[in-house]
């Protein structure tokens, strides 16, 4: 079993440290999370996971090494573990807008970097993760994309479609849950208790995209067999487009891309 090193328990590094061990694939023992102050760490050392604040020596432990800090504490953080990575280990670097070069421009060129998209959805096994890297190993790529099919679906990508693929999956969860959170605004305010209304729209949302992944027809195709002639779908669709919904969608989308490149140099 691969001793994995998260450096960073944060929001998305304690997801996948959660979602792995739920894929009962992977043992907390296995893995450590590491944050600056160990006290921080209590619910995960409870949880069974090895919990440090001496990021170097956790990831000298480590087989694969998962980077889940900020972009403006990365630079730091890798000048700290620097002098321990090692050649036969793998970085797998989530932070958004950091490419393999610039890993390696701290690292040192040899080390083996892999970046990885996830989102929050990782830690109930449902992330979407596009998977990039430069030049390491068809075997490396093969290795990570297995750690992250254990959380989700996998989709491996060119490196130079990494912000894309945080704007679209990672953020876009996010998109998700408010399209989600406004629908259920919109049926308190026709009857249902709030409670109630977003259950509906859960629910709703759930078997729209089952619906998708299980026939793999295109969205238009289901919404064509929802809108009656003359009826009410087409009436509230058409007004949402009059008021701009795909177009605010996409606008958003293409912004949280540009946003996303520019995030290391902040
Ligand atoms: N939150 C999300 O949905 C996603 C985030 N990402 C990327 O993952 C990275 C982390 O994002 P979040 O989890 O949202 O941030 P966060 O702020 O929740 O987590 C960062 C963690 O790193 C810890 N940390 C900071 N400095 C440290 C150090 N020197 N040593 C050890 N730990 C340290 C912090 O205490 C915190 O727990 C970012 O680069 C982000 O772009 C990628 C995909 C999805
Ligand atoms: O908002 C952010 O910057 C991070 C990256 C993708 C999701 N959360």
């Amino acid at each position: 079993m691969s001793k994995i090193t998260i450096v960073g328990s944060g929001n998305i590094g304690f997801s996948l440290a959660k979602g792995l061990v739920k894929s009962g694939q992977y043992k907390a023992a296995d893995i450590t999370l590491t944050r600056r102050n160990i006290a921080a760490l209590k619910q995960e050392a409870d949880l069974g996971f090895g919990t440090s604040d001496q990021n170097a020596e956790a990831v000298s432990q480590a087989d694969i090494v998962v980077l889940a800090i900020l972009p403006q504490q990365l630079r730091k953080v890798m000048e700290e573990i620097q002098p321990v990575v090692r050649t036969n280990q793998i970085i797998v670097s989530v932070v958004s807008g950091v490419s393999c070069a610039d890993v390696k421009t701290v690292l040192g060129g040899h080390s083996v970097v892999v970046r990885a998209m996830p989102n929050t959805a990782i830690a109930i096994g449902q992330s979407m993760t596009c998977i990039a890297t430069d030049n390491a190993t068809d075997e490396v790529v093969a290795q990570v994309e297995a750690l992250f099919e254990a959380v989700g679906a996998v989709v491996v990508i060119q490196e130079d479609l990494m912000t894309s693929a945080t704007a679209l999956c990672a953020c876009g969860i996010a998109f998700f849950l408010r399209a989600i959170r406004a629908a259920s605004q919109g049926g308190v305010e026709i009857g249902f208790h709030a409670h109630d209304a977003l259950k509906m729209a859960v629910q709703t949302a759930k078997g729209a995209a089952d619906l998708l992944l299980q026939t793999q027809n295109h969205p238009e195709g289901e919404i064509d067999k929802v809108t009656s002639p003359k009826g009410c779908t087409i009436a509230g669709l058409n007004e949402m487009e009059h008021h701009g919904f795909s177009s605010a969608f996409i606008k958003g989308i293409k912004l949280s891309a540009k946003k996303a490149g520019g995030l290391y140099n902040d």
